[in-house]
């Protein structure tokens, strides 16, 4: 049954109206911050986050509205219907059941009339049956030596995702197996790779759901084509992470071990299943995986079942939306005060662009309001060198900040200007979203700071499996809040297909070219001919 469209809801005219006061200077942050209790009301402290939003552009009335938004938009009861398996994914007749690949409970997931968990336990223990021996040396490569490193060939949700949670525990990683990240189709991403890894103790994880990837295929022929000619046998450096019964799922084609991925799961969504799975116990340990999958969970529950008032990612979700269609920030960044976190957003670039860069419902009717944010983001303190001085003095965006309160490496104490390394990072990240809400009045214009640019700040107590699990479930979880709110279908992607249906198409001239020299490219436009015509002459 299609929602009501937005601007016609009235809770929808309410909040826009709130916004022409918030707009007011007498509610500019600096003053707003000032208000008694600002920090208590306006946090939260959950599943092992410390939520901070005081330095959000809302007032009690904002949160009021928007908590009446949710509730007119049944968000909580659209997120138990995605978890307890019905088809959410409409236009592709699917459940979205990431969350089950993380469900250690003993109740039973329902999609199309079968429950998933006994096959989602059962790719969870050929994991970590299959990880052990690796470490243990019970598997070898083809001539008898331990693995040393494996390369995850996959792209998009293939590896975003695995990567950000393999930078993010790099410290727990002790079984002495490097993971390297063969993503690009670009022979750059190869070249660089095989220069600094032994064929002999390699091993190559292919991850596609589809396989049908492009990229993937190409850098898997790639990489066959490199193990034949150092005399490697493929069939002992090769496992498969794949869809039942997808080209990859192929008994034809010997592989040392093969782990399904469920339709049910998305690629953007897929890195607690066998897709993180399979590296992730390589690279840190099945147990270590398994601590990261139960802190996910714990936010899948508090998603789920807290009140919307105290719900973490729903409150995030709607200062989005707040954000995003009532103070009109197209943008926002994700700055975590700590370098392992480094791939956190490039991995919410595409959990988030990818769900909710939409412009028709669910059932496909035209939006009236602009869906989705643009998400970008780098470490602090870089970020601060980087392009800060835009966030303080130039086109605003809200800035989720990230704060870890207990580092690794406790053994380096040096201290510069009376504080160690780690203080002087979180005097930075205290200092930031104040200058950024405060701002600084100048005579000299050009010195002159507006403020009033709003910032959440989440802190968790440490790097540990578990807080990594909780920060990956807390931006799925309020990414699909988002997307109930607009009435989009945040688990498709039809966007991606016009690009590889013309490079396909690109891709079969130029395949006619390689065997005919004299192939004219009459059948391009002029402008891509251009193109095609400068790679096969070698220069423009
Ligand atoms: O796992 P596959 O099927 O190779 O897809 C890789 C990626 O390509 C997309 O389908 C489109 O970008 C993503 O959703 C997905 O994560």
């Amino acid at each position: 049954m299609p929602c009501q469209p937005l601007s016609d809801l009235h809770i929808w005219k309410k909040l826009k109206q709130h916004a022409q006061l918030i707009d007011q200077p007498e509610k500019h942050l600096r003053n707003l911050i000032r208000e008694k209790g600002r920090l208590e009301k306006f946090s939260l402290k959950d599943a092992g986050i410390f939520y901070d939003f005081s330095r959000q552009r809302t007032d009690e009335k904002t949160l009021e509205l928007l908590l009446e938004l949710a509730e007119t938009r049944k968000l909580k009861h659209r997120f138990k219907a995605m978890v307890s398996g019905e088809k959410i994914n409409n236009t592709e007749n699917r459940a979205a059941l990431h969350t089950a690949s993380r469900d250690f409970s003993s109740h039973p997931v329902v999609s199309d009339g079968k429950d998933v968990m006994p096959e989602i336990r059962r790719v969870r223990n050929e994991i970590s049956a299959f990880a052990e021996d690796i470490h243990s040396g019970k598997i070898t490569g083809s001539t008898g030596k331990r693995f040393k490193d494996a390369v995850v060939i996959g792209i998009g949700g293939s590896y975003l995702g695995t990567e950000f949670v393999s930078e993010a525990l790099y410290a727990f990683a002790d079984k002495d197996i490097e993971i390297h990240y063969l993503a690009n189709v670009d022979i750059h991403n190869f070249g660089k790779i095989v220069s600094r890894t032994d064929p002999e103790t390699t091993l190559w994880i292919v991850i596609s759901k589809s396989y049908t990837t492009a990229e993937t295929l190409a850098n898997t022929k790639q990489a066959y084509a490199f193990m034949e000619e150092k005399g490697i046998d493929p069939a002992k450096h090769v496992v498969t992470v794949t869809s039942k019964g997808s080209p990859g799922d192929d008994p034809s084609n010997p592989v040392l071990a093969s782990f399904h991925m469920f339709d049910f799961i998305g690629g953007r969504y897929s890195v607690t299943s066998a897709v993180g799975g399979v590296p992730l116990s390589l690279f840190l340990g099945y147990d270590r995986f398994e601590r990261f999958l139960k802190g996910a969970e714990e936010m899948d529950n508090h998603a789920k079942n807290a009140p919307a008032s105290k719900n973490l990612p729903l409150i995030a979700a709607l200062i989005s939306i707040w954000n995003n269609n009532f103070l009109g920030y197209p943008a926002q960044a994700i700055i975590p005060y700590a370098s392992p976190l480094c791939k956190l957003a490039p991995h919410v670039q595409q959990l988030y662009m990818e769900s909710n860069g939409k412009f028709v419902t669910k059932d496909g009717e035209f939006l009236d309001e602009s869906a989705g944010l643009i998400i970008f983001g780098e470490p602090g303190t870089n970020a601060q060198h980087s392009f800060f001085q835009m966030a303080h003095q130039g086109r605003p965006f809200p800035i989720d900040f990230i704060g870890v309160i207990n580092p690794q490496y406790e053994q380096f104490q040096s201290e510069s200007k009376g504080v160690t390394n780690h203080q002087e990072l979180w005097a930075n990240l205290i200092s930031q979203p104040m200058a950024l809400a405060v701002g600084k009045e100048d005579t000299n214009t050009a010195k002159a700071f507006p403020g009033n640019r709003p910032s959440s700040t989440l802190l968790l107590n440490d790097l540990s499996p578990e807080n990594i699990g909780r920060v990956l479930a807390f931006y799925e979880a309020r990414t699909v809040f988002e997307a109930f709110v607009w009435d989009i279908n945040p688990f498709d992607q039809f966007g991606v297909e016009l690009g590889k249906t013309l490079a396909s198409d690109i891709r079969k001239e130029m395949a006619v070219k390689n065997n005919n020299k004299e192939h004219h490219f009459d059948e391009m436009n002029p402008i891509a001919r251009f193109y095609a015509d400068t790679l096969f002459s070698g220069s423009f």
